[in-house]
């Protein structure tokens, strides 16, 4: 337990009602501020409906006993569902027992905040902060950005207040304050497959179901109800792409083209096409997180990214993880903590930034890849015979603890390895030989993937 603070907490999202409980398990009294109505009020209707939750999330929520509680309401996904014409291929993600979970934001955002009550966190809805003073973490609260404000003033201010924080806002106007904000010329979309009439799902539930198209995908995630989430990623403008869709008929046509077998699953495709928003994806870094120890910026607040890797959450959860063991090694300290936290930090959540991007086009071209797929069978075969000498770059990001950045680093090596063994003649008949596990092998000899 630290030396109790009045902190209060921007954003009452997935990573602010949990930082509201590792907090208030320090022992500090935390008041949680968000512009919107209480989530356990209202049909939820913000962006993604599902979120795949994996090793780094887990970890954050079994730090303060709330795992369990969370897996009853998580669907297990542990294989790719890869949707070709009318057939389908499955590539598993990791070894047997590993998965990604699929759950719903709405629920789990729910869960939290009353879990965060329970914790005797306060929280305080439909209460816009457009500023905070940050050398006194004093927040500026109104109805609207011109009207009367009211100061609140508190001892610290974690901004939670996502990809548009206002916190952070007022951070730019430092100088040595950097920042960059990136929009993808992809949007996105989603649609809903219901349930078969007796509740059971239409398509393999335990999957992550993608169809990969190239410059745009479909993907679907599992519900509990029996119903899946999908969204169809595409560009904006151009061939193939949104504004290319403007009616009822194109958009019908273009399904039965280009996703036959999802026609007879979406009963509702137009009307869902024209009913639901189309979302931008950005992303955001800045540096620094943090002010003297009065104001400190996590999740996407400080770094949002393109979803395409299912890590944002993960990331920000594992933000909390790591300030938590700041606090537990610098004890009240908090400049030290500060600046541990966001120099530990900031190189994963670049890098992570970095994995997200480029796994748009391994879901939306490799994996219609035939010789992508049987890449990946290679190293998982090798990576089974020799797990120390091998973890593929999915299961480092996705099952494993180990830094982000560690993990770019060493996946391009292993790229650079594995577009030696592909380029092998006739590699399609001999994949499964010695002469392959040999060339992998002697490949490591020489250029080692420094492994700790
Ligand atoms: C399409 C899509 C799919 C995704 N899928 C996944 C996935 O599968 N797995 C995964 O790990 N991540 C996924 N993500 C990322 C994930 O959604 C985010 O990383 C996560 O929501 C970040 O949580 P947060 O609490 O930092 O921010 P947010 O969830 O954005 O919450 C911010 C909160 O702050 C409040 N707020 C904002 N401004 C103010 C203000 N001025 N005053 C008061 N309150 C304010 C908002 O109302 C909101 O409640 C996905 C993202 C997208 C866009
Ligand atoms: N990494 C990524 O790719 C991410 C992408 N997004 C995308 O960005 C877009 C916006 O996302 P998100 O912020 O979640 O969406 P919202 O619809 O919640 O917010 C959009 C904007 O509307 C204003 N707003 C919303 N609600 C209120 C309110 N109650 N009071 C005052 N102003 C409000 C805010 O403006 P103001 O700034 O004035 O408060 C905000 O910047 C979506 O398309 C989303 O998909 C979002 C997050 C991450
Ligand atoms: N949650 C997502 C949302 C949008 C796009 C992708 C994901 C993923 O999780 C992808 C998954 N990790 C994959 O590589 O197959």
């Amino acid at each position: 337990m630290q030396k109790p603070l009045d902190i209060a907490v921007v954003g009452s999202g997935l990573v602010g009602s949990l930082l509201a409980i590792y907090l208030r398990r320090q022992g500090h009294s935390v008041h949680v501020y968000d512009r919107s109505p209480d989530i356990r009020t209202i049909t939820f209707s913000g962006r993604s409906i599902n979120l795949a939750m994996s090793h780094r999330g887990w970890k954050a929520l079994d730090g303060v006993g709330i795992g369990d509680e969370v897996r009853k309401i998580a669907i297990a996904m542990d294989k790719r569902a890869i949707h070709i014409g009318n057939e389908v291929k499955f590539q598993q993600y990791g070894k047997d027992g590993e998965a990604i979970y699929s759950i719903s934001r709405g629920v789990l955002n729910r869960k939290m905040i009353d879990l965060a009550e329970a914790a005797g966190a306060i929280f305080h809805f439909e209460q816009k902060i457009w500023d905070v003073t940050l050398a006194d973490a004093t927040l500026h609260i109104g109805e609207t950005e011109r009207g009367e404000w009211t100061d609140i003033k508190h001892d610290m201010v974690f901004g939670a207040d996502g990809a548009f924080s206002r916190i952070r806002h007022r951070m730019q106007r430092q100088s040595m304050f950097n920042y960059s904000q990136e929009f993808l010329e992809i949007g996105y979309k989603e649609l809903n497959i219901p349930p078969n009439p007796d509740g059971s799902h239409k398509l393999d539930k335990n999957s992550f179901h993608i169809w990969p198209r190239g410059q745009y995908m479909l993907i679907a995630l599992p519900n509990l109800d029996g119903s899946f989430t999908c969204t169809l990623f595409m560009p904006f403008e151009g061939e193939n792409s949104f504004a290319s869709l403007p009616d009822r008929q194109s958009v019908e046509a273009f399904f039965e083209k280009n996703f036959p077998d999802s026609i007879d699953v979406i009963p509702k495709l137009a009307e869902d096409f024209f009913k639901n928003p189309t979302s931008t994806l950005v992303t955001m870094k800045c540096f620094p997180w943090t002010f003297a120890d009065k104001v400190a910026l996590i999740g996407d607040a400080c770094h949002a990214i393109v979803p395409f890797y299912g890590q944002g959450m993960n990331a920000g959860f594992e933000d909390i993880t790591v300030l938590n063991e700041c606090i537990e090694t610098h004890g009240d300290d908090w400049v030290k903590i500060f600046s541990e936290y966001e120099k530990s930090r900031k190189p994963n959540a670049d890098a992570i930034a970095e994995l997200s991007y480029r796994n748009f086009m391994e879901m939306s071209s490799s994996t219609a890849d035939e010789k992508f797929l049987l890449q990946k069978k290679i190293e998982k075969k090798f990576s089974a015979k020799y797990p120390e000498k091998w973890q593929p770059l999915y299961s480092r990001v996705t099952f494993s603890h180990r830094p982000y950045a560690e993990a770019l680093a060493i996946g391009d090596k292993q790229n650079e390895i594995m577009a030696e063994v592909m380029a092998m003649p006739d590699i399609f008949e001999k994949w499964d030989s010695d002469a392959v596990e040999e060339m992998i092998l002697d490949l490591l000899r020489k250029s080692p993937l420094d492994h700790s």
